[in-house]
């Protein structure tokens, strides 16, 4: 079902007024533009890696089943995803459906400051892994890679997470809002994982499979027309279209196998998510095989280039000999699959672990040939602020707090 951006605005209030005050509490959020989702308590948990992620979903899927609790699995995968999911089957699920009266905003209160920022690697190192990685384009078969940057923030007080998600909802109601519990193995609370992503890796609903493959970024202006000229030069940048088509062909080349058709639009559109806009392809098909599952989907696209690059196992290659550090949940997946086989799974983008009073941002960007260092990096600082400003952070306090270290 789609709502209009108010209708959801306004259910999305009050479904963060369901959340407890300050923490998530075995609470799973996941909020799109197509599901509402609140997980209440968790019946079963799962830490599957690798070839056994399908499995241990089914497993989840028909133990929920027999034992009464919802036959839906919610929670994230890592970016390697030979390392442990993060997968819960709630013991009661709420799926707010009807939009209600706005209420009172959640969330609003003294934003903690920075104590401490930890950067890796340092903007100066940031800028070399592009000159690194332009390097290893041009003597290569490699075409496209994807760099991050992890931001370690240490605040004076602990943010309050529903009231973290309940802005990020209200300021990005056509994103894919979550807040997932972590557990660090031993059964203790590791924290969350909390964002806005503006991607969509693949949704499936019966027959129907839709992707919205991202890459291509120019920050947003909040004057109309000179954001209305961003947008028009990144349509007509030749380095961002390349950049974008990469991905947009890998997921399309992807998914064509499993559809009776697919529709890959030639030319991208623009995409607006907060402080960026990105060019996106809206891609639809429907499945040739009803057995294929979307964490299937899932699975067969990720890493996709929009996170990895081109050729991918040269481009992951390359991610882990320049990178230098484990992105964890960031830019791995994130959403939910059910008994039917159905199920969304966003990019886990514009997110924040967040432990206590230590949390961690994440982004990245696309490099490719032509791309400049400082751009880059700089596009990387604009994409951070969604979860800086929803922090109440601004980014300029950010960098100076860096900047004294
Ligand atoms: C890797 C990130 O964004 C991806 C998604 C959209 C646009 C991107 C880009 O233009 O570089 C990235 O591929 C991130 O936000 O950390």
């Amino acid at each position: 079902m789609q709502h209009t951006p108010a209708a959801r605005i306004a259910a999305d209030a009050a479904l963060a007024e369901t959340l407890p005050a300050a923490g998530l509490h075995g609470r799973t959020v996941y909020v799109s533009p197509t599901t509402r989702m609140i997980g209440h308590g968790i019946a079963l948990s799962a830490r599957p890696a690798g070839d056994d992620l399908r499995e241990t979903v089914a497993r989840l899927l028909a133990t929920a089943r027999s034992e009464g609790f919802p036959p839906v699995v919610v929670g994230a995968i890592p970016f390697d995803t030979q390392s442990p999911a993060s997968l819960y089957v709630p013991e009661r699920l709420e799926r707010p459906g009807r939009p209600v009266p706005l209420a009172a905003t959640p969330g609003a209160g003294d934003a903690p400051a920075i104590v401490d920022v930890r950067q890796t690697p340092s903007p100066s190192g940031y800028r070399d892994a592009v000159t690194r990685g332009l390097a290893r384009i041009r003597r290569t078969d490699l075409k496209k890679l994807v760099l991050a940057r992890r931001l370690e923030l240490e605040l004076d007080a602990a943010p309050d997470l529903a009231g973290l998600l309940a802005t990020l909802m209200r300021r990005h109601p056509a994103s894919f809002v979550y807040g997932v519990p972590l557990d660090a193995g031993n059964g203790e609370d590791a924290g969350v994982l909390l964002g806005a992503s503006p991607e969509l890796l693949v949704r499936k609903a019966g027959d129907r499979v839709f992707a919205n493959p991202l890459a291509g970024t120019i920050a947003a202006d909040p004057d109309r027309l000179r954001n209305a000229r961003n947008i028009a030069r990144l349509l007509a940048s030749a380095k961002d279209r390349q950049e974008h088509a990469y991905t947009s062909r890998a997921v399309g080349d992807t998914l064509r196998p499993f559809c009776r058709s697919l529709d890959v639009p030639e030319t991208p559109s623009v995409l607006a998510a907060g402080p960026v806009n990105h060019l996106s392809t809206v891609i639809t098909g429907e499945l040739a095989s009803p057995g294929v599952t979307a964490l299937d989907l899932a699975l067969a696209l990720h890493p996709t280039p929009a996170v990895g690059g081109a050729p991918t196992a040269d481009a992951l290659a390359a991610i882990a000999d320049i990178e230098g550090f484990d992105r964890g949940l960031y830019a791995g997946m994130v959403g939910w699959c059910d008994e039917n086989g159905d199920g969304e799974w966003a990019v886990t983008l514009r997110c924040a672990e967040i432990r206590g009073r230590r949390v961690r941002l994440f982004a990245g960007a696309g490099i490719v040939e032509g791309s400049d260092p400082e751009a880059e990096y700089r596009e990387t600082e604009t994409k951070l602020k969604t979860m800086l400003q929803a922090l109440g952070l601004e980014p300029s306090a950010a960098g100076k707090a860096r900047a004294e270290r």
